[in-house]
C-alpha cells in the first residue's frame, strides 16, 4: 500500500535547509544556499516590481506620444536603451533590453 502524498506549503519549501533540497552535500552548505536563495527571491521580487513600474512609466510616454499624433514606437530611443544594457551586461544585456522593451511596448 502506498502512502498518501504529503502536502508541503511553498513557505515550508523555501525555508528548508536539508541538503537534498539545495543540491548541497553538507548541512553547512545547505544553510548558506538557503540563505542566499532567500536573498535571490527577495531580489527577484524587487526586480519584478521595478519592471512593472517601468511598464507603467513607458505606457505614460507612449500614450502621450500617440495622443499627440506620434507613433507608439521610437526606435532611436530603443537603440539607446539596448546600447545601455549591452554596455553594462554584454550580449545577454541586449537580449534583456529587448525583452524589457517587448514587455513595455504596446500596452496602451
Ligand atoms: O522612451 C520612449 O519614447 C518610450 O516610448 C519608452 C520605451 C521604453 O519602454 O523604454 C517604449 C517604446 C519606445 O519604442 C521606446 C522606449
Amino acid at each position: 500500500m502506498s502512502a498518501a502524498p504529503t502536502t508541503v506549503s511553498s513557505s515550508t519549501l523555501s525555508t528548508r535547509t536539508a541538503p537534498a533540497e539545495t543540491g548541497a552535500r553538507t548541512e553547512a552548505a545547505a544553510g548558506v544556499i538557503t540563505g542566499a536563495r532567500q536573498r535571490i527571491d527577495d531580489l527577484d521580487g524587487r526586480i519584478i516590481g521595478l519592471i512593472q513600474e517601468r511598464m507603467a512609466v513607458s505606457a505614460v510616454i507612449q500614450q502621450e506620444r500617440i495622443a499627440s499624433g506620434g507613433r507608439r514606437v521610437n526606435l532611436s530611443r530603443e537603440m539607446e536603451i539596448i546600447g545601455h544594457y549591452s554596455d553594462q551586461l554584454g550580449k545577454p544585456g541586449t537580449t534583456l533590453a529587448m525583452t524589457l522593451l517587448e514587455l513595455c511596448r504596446g500596452r496602451v
